[in-house]
């Protein structure tokens, strides 16, 4: 992620040829015109304003183009005959024609950030609506960062693309077609005289681009490494302390900062010998084409005025060649990032309800589970027959080492992923016959790793049923006996938690997830219970909570603690995703099997 975030490498901009560098990215959009086409289909809502731009576009590369022809009949119909008054009108009207130019630079820019801005925010209420409907395995094979830079880095790359690229190219499209028809005009045979150095410009400046090009993407790829390298000793910080690393983190750090160092100034050498090449050649030109333009008009009767144009004229001709080749490559960065945000647009959303799929209500809790076989991947197996019957208000334990399979069982019951084959029914219908909506309001989930997302404490516990009453919410957070602990905090119930409750402690947070859990109050219930050392008072605590929340409900959960399996009326344990014991604790005592070993950490 880091490394897309640092494409944007300023080299010197001014005139000539300093922006062609400005930006590059070593990835190309892979189909250019469907991207186009895509994003075309954005843009194309504000069509009225796009045409607005257009026409306003139109109106200042040709303000700037008379502006500079009418240097011609300044010098030669007001000046050379010194007709003073006629001068002040041609220069009043010059005035007038400059300041319309402007005007229309000025709005051109604003309608394109209004264009832009409505561009992207569409394109990121799409994005996130598309995030919403992706279904679990997409997030297990693409990393949060991964994802995250497409919001970030990928839309600010359109974004800003909008805002200057395309209206920069056609603007220089526009100026470079008028100046060489005006230049053309005025005198064909100088034009060709400043043509002769173009190509020569070009291919210098092809040469520099290039080679600078390739110690960019190696200074890109430095930087990547470097920003890598601090975000996961950012994040592994506490890591690098415990064990005392703190010399070695150092280092290494100070070898890839050595590395970005060398590198970066390569590449800013390099684009920066752009600018005097290209000054430098723009002067020679310059001076040629005044000399031969002094010599013709001398010899051939070409009119000051004209020449007058025409140098100006052939002073900027550079300007657009350089902005084009910069803004091309500003582009070209930028179809890349539309490219990524449309791919992840294109992906396979959680597949629909079956047509007339079943509205669930008042659910009973049975949950059956017939020969089921699952794995993430078709090529790989994780459960492998499994078949279990949990009736209301009872209570399923599984247990098993790690890796078996307890957390895949629970993944399967709100359809979180889809099972190869065997069937799962709720209240005896399938659950693949189900509204999905339906089918997972009727479960509530304690996860050891649920998130708490930045709000007050009464919004996080709400978040289990949106429209539950403060009351509702305190009185759920009593069952899960998490009330006592949120009256002690300084605002109580409006609190705010922040970064994923870092400000609790893990008891704390657990609490919360009860209390989460009971507010939603749902006939199915799965608890994972919490791994992490807890102490004794807050572990009573957690145990009561969830024995309240329990009542009436049918239970999964996945155990760690003795005195939650005990009393479970049904232990499954698991082993490589089969069931290989099973039946309640003194049974499975007795049995002398996995469990007892598991229980009491004796080999019968
Ligand atoms: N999202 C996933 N994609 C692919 N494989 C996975 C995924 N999640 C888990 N697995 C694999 O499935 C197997 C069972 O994992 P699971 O998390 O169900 O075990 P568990 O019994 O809950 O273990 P633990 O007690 O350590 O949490 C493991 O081999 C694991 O590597």
């Amino acid at each position: 992620m880091s490394e897309r975030k640092t494409t944007s490498t300023p080299a010197p901009g001014g005139m000539p040829g300093g922006g062609a560098t400005r930006r590059f990215s070593a990835e190309k959009p892979k189909n250019t015109s469907l991207t186009i086409r895509r994003l075309w289909g954005y843009l194309q809502k504000n069509r009225l304003q796009l045409i607005i731009v257009v026409g306003l576009i139109l109106i200042n590369t040709g303000a700037s183009l008379t502006g500079s022809y009418l240097l011609r009949p300044v010098i030669n119909d007001y000046i050379i005959p010194k007709n003073y008054d006629g001068l002040l009108n041609i220069l009043g009207f010059m005035l007038v024609i400059y300041c319309a130019g402007a005007t229309a630079a000025y709005l051109q820019s604003r309608f394109m950030i209004i264009i832009s801005q409505k561009t992207v925010n569409q394109i990121r209420n799409d994005l996130f609506g598309k995030l919403q409907a992706l279904p679990l395995p997409f997030f297990d094979s693409n990393s949060h960062g991964e994802l995250m830079s497409r919001f970030t880095n990928d839309v600010d790359l359109i974004s800003e693309s909008l805002n200057n690229s395309i209206t920069q190219i056609f603007t220089s499209i526009i100026t470079l077609t008028g100046t060489f028809l005006l230049m053309s005009y005025i005198s064909p045979l100088l034009t060709l005289v400043t043509l002769v150095m173009v190509p020569l410009m070009l291919w210098l400046a092809s040469q520099v681009i290039k080679r600078s090009k390739n110690y960019f993407i190696e200074q890109q790829k430095a930087v990547g490494a470097t920003n890598g390298y601090i975000e996961e000793m950012i994040t592994g910080v506490k890591v690098v302390k415990v064990f005392g690393h703190e010399q070695k983190a150092e280092n290494d750090f100070e070898k890839l900062n050595e590395d970005l160092r060398e590198k970066a100034t390569k590449a800013q050498m390099y684009s920066g010998m752009m600018m005097p090449i290209m000054i430098n050649m723009s002067t020679i030109n310059y001076a040629l084409t005044a000399t031969i333009g002094g010599l013709l008009a001398v010899t051939r009767g070409l009119d000051i005025g004209g020449l007058a144009s025409f140098l100006q004229y052939s002073r900027q001709f550079g300007r657009p060649i350089n902005e084009l080749s910069s803004q091309i490559n500003s582009l070209q960065a930028a179809l890349a990032g539309a490219e990524r945000v449309f791919e992840m647009m294109n992906r396979e959303p959680e597949a629909p309800d079956v047509e007339n799929a079943v509205e669930l209500k008042n659910v009973e809790g049975e949950i059956k589970l017939e020969n089921v076989t699952f794995g993430y991947n078709d090529d790989k197996m994780i459960l492998h027959d499994i078949s279990l019957c949990a009736r209301p208000d009872q209570k399923i334990a599984f247990v098993g080492s790690t890796g078996a399979g307890k957390t895949t069982i629970i993944n399967l019951l709100p359809r979180f992923y889809d099972i190869q084959s065997g069937k799962i029914s709720i209240d005896g219908i399938d659950i693949r016959k189900v509204s999905r909506e339906s089918l997972r309001k009727s479960i509530s989930m304690v996860l050891q790793d649920t998130h708490l997302f930045s709000g007050t404490v009464m919004e996080n516990i709400r978040y289990g049923r949106l429209n539950a009453t403060d009351e509702e919410v305190v009185k759920a957070a009593e069952l899960a006996n998490a009330h006592s602990f949120i009256s002690r905090m300084p605002q109580g119930y409006q609190t705010v938690l922040e970064g994923d409750g870092s400000n609790l402690s893990q008891g704390q947070r657990q609490l919360l997830n009860i209390a989460r859990a009971a507010v939603a109050d749902a006939p199915i219930l799965i608890l994972d219970e919490a791994t992490s050392s807890i102490d004794t008072r807050t572990e009573k605590h957690i145990e009561q909570g969830m024995d309240t929340l329990m009542k009436g409900r049918t239970t999964f959960v996945i155990a760690h603690r003795l005195s939650t399996v005990r009393n479970a009326d049904e232990i499954i344990v698991l082993e490589q995703g089969r069931i290989i014991e099973r039946g309640n604790h003194q049974d499975l005592i007795l049995k002398k099997g996995k469990y007892y070993q598991l229980c009491t950490g004796q080999f019968p």
